[in-house]
């Protein structure tokens, strides 16, 4: 019986670049791309069609940002498939980014140049606002979104006979110091795209803990500086352009620098390939390049601990459990 992979975020940047590489590896896959918008999910599944016409490319519809869109997506695939190998949790948002030019200049000339021009610490700050869930958009769309999905997928990832990777697209910018325990949607503070990547870090770890022995495993990917609609909300394409032989030059003293989506997707499509019981819950898996432009994967341990990972994860429980029940107490009044 043939894979099947769902990818969400899949209509444009490193999500549509990923289809299009794990058509490349195994054409006989059943691909799904779960998109918000579906004239973008149209046009990206016909682009993918001139390549691989023979292939088979399911279209399905999600807001991760919205319960009552995500409680239907994991419906209708379930009603669709009877197994899924490949959940990518790629789908992601940054809101209104600024940066810190100030910050920006200080770092260059410092001796931790290197670290802000790859992990942006210190440097990004943005806005966020509140769904019609009551939730932080950020940590909605970002992480509580996926979580939920996977969730209601849980009759289709736990099969012990046909085991389910979940690979969620991370992000160097996850930072320690912008999550806590307290206030994790991050609503009271100015880097809510850090802090959801690092909560997603902690959720990939502790999903582990809890369903490997269900033969459900989760990996942290970080893509590199990638070009993509994102990172042209930071600074618009044209400036981009005019970057890249500094970009280039950068490539000399950090891997990181993947700026294609093709590049980004290397870990995920790496990921792809690999022996479930090889991986290492506790590392992030970096798509990497040489100077000379040779892709390559970096496992870099993370920097979290399980306690923190097992209350998040009995805090993220209860949140699913509150909204669900909002939302069951709305559609009785409807
Ligand atoms: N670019 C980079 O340098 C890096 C990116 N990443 C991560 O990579 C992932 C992909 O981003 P990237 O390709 O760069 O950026 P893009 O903006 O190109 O892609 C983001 C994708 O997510 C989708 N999306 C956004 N919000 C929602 C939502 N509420 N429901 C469903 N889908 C949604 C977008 O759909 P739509 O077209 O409808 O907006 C789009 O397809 C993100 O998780 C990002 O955080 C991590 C590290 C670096
Ligand atoms: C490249 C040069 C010389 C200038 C660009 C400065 C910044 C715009 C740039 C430096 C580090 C970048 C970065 C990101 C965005 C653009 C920068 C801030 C990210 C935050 C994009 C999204 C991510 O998830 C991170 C991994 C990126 C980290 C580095």
């Amino acid at each position: 019986m043939e894979r099947v992979a769902v990818v969400t975020g899949a209509s444009s940047g490193i999500g549509a670049a990923l289809c299009r590489r794990l058509l490349q590896e195994d054409a006989g896959i059943r691909l799904c791309l779960a998109c918000r918008n579906m004239e973008k999910a149209v046009a990206t599944r016909a682009r993918l069609l001139v390549t691989f016409p023979n292939t088979q490319i399911f279209l399905i519809q999600v807001d991760v940002g919205s319960m009552e869109s995500v409680l239907r997506a994991a419906k209708e695939i379930k009603q669709r498939f009877q197994r899924l190998d490949y959940l990518y949790l790629n789908a992601g948002i940054m809101l209104n980014p600024h940066i810190d030019c100030k910050a920006f200049f200080r770092g260059l000339f410092s001796r931790r140049a290197v670290h802000m021009l790859t992990t942006a610490e210190g440097l990004v700050t943005q806005e966020d606002r509140v769904t019609a869930d009551g939730l932080q958009e950020v940590f909605q769309t970002n992480l509580f979104g996926h979580f939920v999905l996977i969730q209601q997928l849980e009759p289709l990832l736990s099969q012990l006979e046909n085991p389910s990777h979940l690979i969620w697209t991370s992000s160097s910018n996850a930072r320690r110091s912008n999550f806590s325990l307290v206030d994790f949607q991050h609503s009271q503070g100015k880097e809510s795209y850090s802090s959801s990547k690092y909560a997603t870090d902690l959720t990939s770890v502790v999903l582990n803990k809890h369903f490997n022995k269900q033969g459900l495993y989760s990996s942290v990917v970080c893509p590199g500086v990638v070009m993509t609609n994102m990172t042209y909300g930071i600074l618009p394409s044209f400036v981009w352009k005019l970057l890249i032989p500094i970009m280039w030059l950068i490539r000399f003293f950090t891997s990181t620098y993947t700026m294609t989506p093709y590049n980004g997707a290397e870990a995920l499509v790496w990921l792809f390939r690999q022996k479930l019981e090889s991986l290492d819950p506790l590392v992030k898996y970096h798509s990497c390049i040489s100077p000379w432009g040779k892709n390559y994967v970096e496992p870099r341990k993370m920097d979290l601990d399980e306690e923190t990972a097992e209350i998040f994860y009995q805090n993220l429980l209860e949140l699913e459990r509150q909204v669900l029940m909002r939302l069951e107490g709305q559609q009785n009044i409807k």
